[in-house]
């Protein structure tokens, strides 16, 4: 997009934002994914190839197993799309609708075709819409050093309901003349995601789950990480990670603990369970992403966290890779 925040100009011309670098870069995205998404707007204004344009990249997809181009998937209420554009021009293509399609429901067919990521190509309604319904893992800006100054253009997106809180800001780099950032639109899902990754590192136990756990402060800066047995065999990932806090330190108080599953609410092996740590070191939210199974113990932590004023989300739709992990959750 411009400085402005357009990602094309008023005028019927297609506006070339990138440079030579950052076409670069798209195409390495492109290369990435399974599938490219554009709006049938975009298909009528720009007539899109949608391809991998570099040799290397498309021998290597072969070479991996996969087709040399992603997959290219349209949406269209109306249904007027011109069959002689771009997108038509061999058989690896879909298009949803007519009539509108429920964004849910196209996610869902693609997954069931095996796509397993999707890049989002635009144009504004597109944007739009996968980010307000949350459907959005990661937002890649790029930022061309131009101005458009013309609100009759089109801009990232266009009004709605977005995501309350920050976004997670991953890299930052440049492309030539252009600024790229990779954003993480859910925060806790980002941050749970981190938990997952932390919980790999488990020394492995028969008795107990690996789990993963981050203490962000109010500010997205992450205040410390830990995971189960990380110093002792009996420890668990969110007294590794308190541990690593100055008990009182302020930041705790606004602060936001996440972990991998739901924090315990007895000990066989200590006289503390987390959610008591928890709630003794003053942080108002706890984040989890699976339910603690009954396999070792009853796990009633979000009602102990709940009862005693703590704000507690779980995000069953990050269980699934919680779970992953290892085969103890079952
Ligand atoms: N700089 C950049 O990187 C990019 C810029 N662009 C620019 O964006 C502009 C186009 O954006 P915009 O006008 O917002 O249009 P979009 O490309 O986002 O397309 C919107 C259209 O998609 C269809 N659609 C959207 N949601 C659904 C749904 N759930 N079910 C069925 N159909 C759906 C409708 O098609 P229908 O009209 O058929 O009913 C709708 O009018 C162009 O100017 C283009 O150049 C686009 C991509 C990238
Ligand atoms: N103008 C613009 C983009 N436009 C996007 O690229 C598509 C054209 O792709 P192709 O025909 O395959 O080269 C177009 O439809 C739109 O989705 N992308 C960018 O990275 N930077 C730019 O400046």
């Amino acid at each position: 997009m411009s400085v402005d925040g357009y990602i094309d100009d008023a005028s019927g011309e297609r506006l070339v934002l990138s440079g030579d670098e950052d076409w670069d870069r798209v195409d390495e995205l492109r290369a990435s994914v399974d599938a490219i998404l554009v709006g049938a707007n975009t298909i009528r204004k720009d007539n899109p190839r949608l391809r991998v344009r570099s040799a290397e990249r498309r021998a290597d997809r072969v070479a991996r197993g996969l087709p040399e181009n992603p997959l290219r998937v349209s949406l269209t209420a109306s249904g007027g799309l011109g069959k002689d554009a771009e997108f038509f021009s061999d058989d690896n293509f879909v298009v949803y609708g007519p009539p509108a399609v429920p964004l849910s429901i196209v996610v869902e067919d693609l997954a069931g075709r095996g796509v397993r990521r999707l890049m989002v190509e635009g144009g504004s309604a597109v944007h739009t819409a996968f980010l307000t319904q949350n459907l959005a893992d990661e937002v890649w800006l790029a930022v061309a050093p131009i101005f458009v100054g013309d609100s009759r253009a089109p801009r990232f997106v266009q009004d709605g309901q977005f995501g309350a809180g920050r976004m997670v800001l991953g890299d930052v780099r440049r492309a030539g003349d252009v600024t790229v950032m990779r954003m993480f639109p859910d925060a806790d899902r980002y941050w749970l995601r981190v938990c997952v990754e932390e919980s790999r590192k488990c020394p492995p136990s028969e008795t107990a789950f690996p789990v993963g756990a981050v203490i962000v402060g109010a500010d997205g800066t992450e205040i410390a990480r830990g995971y189960s047995r990380e110093t002792d065999p009996t420890a668990h990932a969110e007294e590794e990670a308190l541990a690593k806090v100055t008990p009182g330190d302020p930041r705790l108080a606004t602060a936001t603990i996440y972990s991998s599953l739901e924090p315990c609410s007895t000990r066989k092996s200590r006289p503390r369970s987390c959610a008591q740590w928890i709630i003794g070191a003053g942080i108002p939210r706890a984040v989890f992403g699976l339910r603690e199974p009954s396999r070792f113990v009853v796990g009633k932590g979000f009602e102990m966290l709940t009862a005693a004023g703590v704000t507690v989300v779980e995000r069953p739709d990050v269980a699934p890779e919680v779970k992953q992990v290892s085969t103890l959750y079952g």
